[in-house]
């Protein structure tokens, strides 16, 4: 397993070591003495998430605020996706700042996204699985949502024509009005 920072640091890219024969592959997808090994981090994951989206579907940006903030450990298990972070904690020298990485079933990379970030992804397949564990519930009350095609966040989305975006997702909140963590 190799773990990179991202654009943002404290945001890791990992790379599990894949075992391939004439059968397939097999590697573990999640390891937690590994997992704390390399990155110093001890996350209680309390939920497991599976989502299938089609193509130019965009989902998010979203993140839960106070107590119910998440953790995120997402990988793509068919397709690929245009994965999107956004530094949420104002004191970080990266506030605001986007961070993109291409998730899929071939690059087999997941994404450690740690509490305080909003998270979201453009399908760039003709569909995607995600399967992602969260370190908190679901908790639709504090659940927030930041506005995917924001100008002051100056995501580049690879788009193919409008996307598919739920109507919450289109009621997203702008940067400069979001609750953010402090
Ligand atoms: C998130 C969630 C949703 N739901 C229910 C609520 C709705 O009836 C349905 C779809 O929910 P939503 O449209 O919010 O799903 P996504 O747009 O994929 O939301 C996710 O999108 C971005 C990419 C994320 O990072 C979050 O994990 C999550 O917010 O699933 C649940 O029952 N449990 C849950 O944990």
């Amino acid at each position: 397993m190799k773990i990179t920072p991202s654009d943002i640091a404290d945001v890791l890219i990992i790379e599990p070591q894949v075992f391939r024969d004439e059968r397939g592959f097999f590697y573990e997808s999640f390891n937690e003495r590994r997992f704390e090994e390399l990155t110093g981090l001890q996350p209680r994951f309390v939920q497991d998430n599976h989502s299938q989206s089609v193509r130019n579907v965009v989902r998010g940006l979203h993140y839960q605020v106070g107590q119910a903030a998440q953790g995120k450990l997402i990988r793509v298990v068919a397709g690929t996706i245009f994965d999107v972070v956004v530094d949420l904690r104002r004191g970080s020298p990266s506030f605001g700042r986007a961070a993109c990485i291409e998730l899929s079933a071939d690059n087999q990379r997941q994404l450690w996204i740690p509490p305080g970030f909003a998270h979201g992804f453009l399908v760039t397949s003709e569909r995607a699985d995600c399967i992602y564990k969260t370190t908190g519930y679901w908790s639709p009350a504090d659940e927030r949502t930041l506005l995917w095609n924001d100008p002051a966040l100056a995501i580049d989305w690879p788009l193919r024509g409008a996307p598919i975006v739920s109507a919450k997702d289109q009621a997203g909140t702008p940067l400069a009005q979001a609750e953010v963590f402090s």
